[in-house]
């Protein structure tokens, strides 16, 4: 049997198990089957840890629903920073993921920060499949346009749209997730800016679908509304699942701060899943 937490992040749930005393029986197969959320435990995304190496207190591995791997996930790396902070008395630890080292401190009131790196604004970088502007991809599908793209350790495009209760984003989502122009397949936000430093925001996660929020997503639509001079460099983003506070520091870096919870503790059978 193998043990694991079940945590989230403003309701962007993790399977977490620990894998730094030996590896487990997990390829992507049976990953998938364990986060499915009618025969599985059931989330968004699967989180094994691993041990790091020098320099860092745990890596994360990170796979969606659909068995692949991701490079980042915002919301992840505040509950497994909360997880190491609690193991080693600590109030700050690194966590090291396949795109780079995290850093993330504890704030009062329960509030986890991490820093998740210097946003990456480069075609190549995103990727996408052809040279061009990031600030402006020349991608439309029904009423939306004219999205930003970047990479948080994963790919982001970021649509800003005037009205987000109107926008039939479920259909759009899984569409341009699928757009020719981001050959690893990308991230999709929809987000309605409401004032310089408040955004509304909907993510459609590459692998995953809709959840109930997307920590990198976040920083990737504060990064490109603030690109197109639509706020600042800090701003409170409202997701269906709850709120975070972020911050584009002038050095590049991109802070994102907000709530982790562990919702229950259980074991699984890897033989009960097809591998
Ligand atoms: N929920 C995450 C992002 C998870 C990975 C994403 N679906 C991808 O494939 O890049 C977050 O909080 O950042």
């Amino acid at each position: 049997m193998i043990p694991f937490r079940k945590m989230h992040g403003l309701g962007n749930d993790f399977v977490v198990v620990d894998a730094r005393a030996a590896a487990l029986p997990l390829p992507p197969a049976r990953i998938a089957a364990i986060a499915d959320r009618h025969r599985g435990v059931g989330c968004d995304q699967f989180i094994t840890l691993e041990r790091p190496g020098a320099g860092a207190d745990v890596f994360m591995r990170i796979h969606n629903p659909d068995g692949s791997e991701a490079g980042a996930c915002g919301n992840a790396t505040r509950c497994v920073a909360s997880l190491l902070m609690a193991e080693t008395g600590r109030g700050q630890v690194v966590v090291r993921t396949v795109s780079g080292d995290l850093p993330a401190e504890r704030l009062p009131d329960g509030i986890v920060q991490v820093d998740m790196g210097h946003p990456r604004l480069g075609w190549r970088e995103v990727p996408l499949a052809e040279a061009m502007d990031t600030a402006h991809l020349p991608v439309a599908l029904g009423p939306v346009r004219d999205a930003a793209a970047c990479s948080m350790g994963n790919p982001h495009a970021t649509f800003f749209v005037e009205d987000l209760d109107a926008l039939p984003w479920l259909e759009l989502g899984p569409q341009l997730e699928r757009h020719p122009l981001f050959p690893d397949r990308a991230n999709i936000g929809f987000a309605q800016v409401l004032a310089p430093d408040h955004i509304r925001l909907a993510i459609w996660e590459r692998g995953a679908g809709p959840t109930l929020a997307c920590g990198s997503g976040a920083c990737a639509t504060l990064v490109n509304a603030h690109r197109r001079g639509l706020t600042g460099r800090r701003a409170r983003i409202d997701l269906p699942g709850g709120t975070l506070e972020l911050e584009w520091r002038p050095e590049g870096a991109v802070l994102m701060a907000g709530p982790v919870a562990t919702a229950f503790l259980g074991s699984l059978d890897p033989e009960a899943y097809p591998a």
